[in-house]
């Protein structure tokens, strides 16, 4: 017998808002023995600025998780935890690389109850972060919503949250449409199974919108400078003073051999490629993806999404970036993932009317969605173009120049401060700088811009047809060539595209999201987490 299409109640999983709570985040836990850390986390941004949250810290109670009884509870809980240990961690300074009793203790605990790890996650700022301004008025609308926490205070910081959380909410209901597709591909039912996909595809070009939103309220230096920094991780965190990562400790101390005592740990930053709703519209695709500098195989690409593909997901497995990421999701949404993924039908569905020529529009279908989502990546990948890799560009160049010759002639007069590192340029490690160090790294720490078009290209592979097989294999825009799809050569290319061409050429000059400029190098390499 065939194991059961996943059913949404038992993952906790809302049909209405996906991968959000049923429930509404709690604004505050409602036991007043948690009142010390409300304090502490109504007041983050000012305690921040001005350097006093290690000490107010360093002196709250180690509470217990006694009082937390409801999951929202407890998800309000991991969520100010988590906000207040990177915090500690990345506002001073310099790093801290120890977390302190009073953070570690109850923090490993609600993270071990509610399957997530002890840092700050997308469900900590994301999925378990807001709150709607009118409750008769839907969390689909950015208009509508509102952060809990957050690092700074800064509209900024709330609008990067609040987009993230809008498409979730807008993306929730397409989990049950692709369901209701899975369940329609066993029942032979074609025309169902089509009319989802068509559903599917529409819904996920509300999202592309809700992404490009992003530029309304936040901007990119903001971003990049002030907001960046506190979602780093402590994994591959040398150059930004974490070289063993982050010691959590609970004050416990050692026993007699010196067996027992604080640990360091290493986690990835938070992400919304920890976001499960991007995941399952791969996985319900039959969208693979490859370690970062794998090129498809033939077998990759015929067996994409059948349910003969151990090799291929054995090797997926292996050094996956994406893989990687479920493990920061709340364990409920990861086992969700995984048990779709085993029972994920439409692919083999749609390559079988297809090879028998039945059903046109299921293929056709089946094919936009993957333009679609393709076409959300490419929107991302100019996201990220404007708010990570032109920044640290600026940030770079701004470098080169205060090494030039010039001002080593006329050294600036010395001002006696501490010397604060900057996290913005730390926590990039390999920036590119003068020349010989190139890779750039996001938030999770790969190399970033040959994983995201890669994840990109990926996602245009499992294409049915042959001409949506042709149109997403295109390459950027090249005048002359592919004129079909991006318009004539005089025409500017859409923003998408050009900041993806920015991307991918060396040394050419541009016309981007935020004007014209050069990308000198392609950065590359395999994922370091
Ligand atoms: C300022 C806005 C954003 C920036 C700077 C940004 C940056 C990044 C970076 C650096 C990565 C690489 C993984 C890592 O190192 O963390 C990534 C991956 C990813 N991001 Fe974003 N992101 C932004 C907004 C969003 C939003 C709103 C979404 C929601 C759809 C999203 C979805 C993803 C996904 C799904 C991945 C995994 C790669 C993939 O599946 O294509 N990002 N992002």
């Amino acid at each position: 017998m065939l194991p059961k299409i996943p059913v949404l109640a038992d993952y906790g999983i809302s049909p209405k808002h996906g991968f959000l709570p049923n429930e509404l985040p709690l604004s505050r836990l409602p036991d007043p023995y948690y009142n010390k850390w409300e304090a502490v986390v109504a007041n983050l941004p000012a305690l921040i600025l001005s350097r006093r949250l290690r000490g107010v810290v360093d002196r709250l109670p180690v509470l217990s998780t006694i009082g937390l009884e409801h999951d929202s509870e407890w998800r309000r809980a991991y969520s100010i935890l988590c906000f207040v240990a990177h915090g500690y961690i990345w506002g001073g300074d310099s790093p801290s690389d120890r977390l302190p009793p009073p953070i570690t203790a109850p923090l490993l605990a609600v993270s071990a109850h509610l399957e997530v790890p002890p840092v700050a996650t997308y469900a900590a700022v994301c999925l378990w972060n807001f709150k709607p301004l009118f409750v008769d008025e839907g969390v689909d609308q950015l208009e509508n919503l509102a952060t809990l926490n957050t690092f700074t205070g800064s509209i900024d910081e709330s609008w990067f949250y609040l987009v993230s959380v809008a498409m979730e909410a807008r993306g929730g209901p397409m989990i049950a449409i692709m369901l209701k597709a899975m369940a329609a591909v066993r029942a032979d039912d074609a025309e169902m199974v089509t009319a989802c996909l068509c559903t599917f595809a529409e819904r996920l070009d509300d999202l592309g919108e809700l992404l490009q939103r992003l530029h309304e309220q936040c901007e990119p230096t903001v971003f990049y400078h002030r907001i960046r920094p506190f979602l780093a991780g402590s994994k591959n965190m040398a150059e930004a003073g974490l070289p063993n990562g982050v010691m959590y400790d609970e004050g416990k101390g050692c026993d007699m051999d010196g067996v027992g005592g604080p640990v360091y740990r290493q986690y990835s930053g938070g992400s919304n490629a920890q976001s499960s709703l991007i995941q399952f519209f791969d996985i319900v695709l039959g969208v693979q993806h490859r370690p970062t500098g794998t090129k498809a195989s033939n077998t990759d690409a015929a067996g994409a999404g059948d349910s003969d593909t151990a090799t291929a997901d054995a090797a997926a497995s292996r050094h996956n970036f994406i893989l990687e990421m479920r493990k920061y999701m709340p364990g409920a949404h990861a086992r969700f993932l995984q048990d779709v993924s085993d029972v994920a039908n439409i692919r083999p569905y749609v390559m079988a009317n297809q090879a028998a020529g039945t059903h046109r529009p299921l293929s056709i279908a089946y094919d936009s969605c993957l333009a679609t989502l393709r076409a959300l990546r490419d929107k991302h990948i100019a996201v990220v173009t404007r708010y990570i890799v032109l920044p640290s560009r600026d940030m770079s160049r701004a470098r080169s120049r205060s090494r030039s010759p010039e001002t080593w002639r006329r050294p600036a007069p010395p001002v006696h401060r501490p010397k604060a590192m900057n996290l913005a340029l730390a926590t990039t490690n390999k920036v590119s700088d003068g020349g010989t160090n190139k890779a750039l790294k996001g938030t999770g720490g790969t190399a970033l811009m040959s994983f995201l078009k890669q994840a990109r290209d990926e996602t245009g592979e499992p294409a049915v047809e042959e001409w949506a097989q042709r149109f997403m294999h295109r390459q950027g825009r090249v005048p002359g060539k592919n004129d079909f799809f991006f318009g004539k050569p005089t025409e500017p290319a859409a923003p998408a595209v050009a900041a993806e061409v920015v991307a991918e050429d060396e040394k050419v000059e541009l016309g981007g999201l935020a004007g014209t400029w050069t990308l000198d190098d392609d950065v590359g390499g395999l994922c370091a987490f």
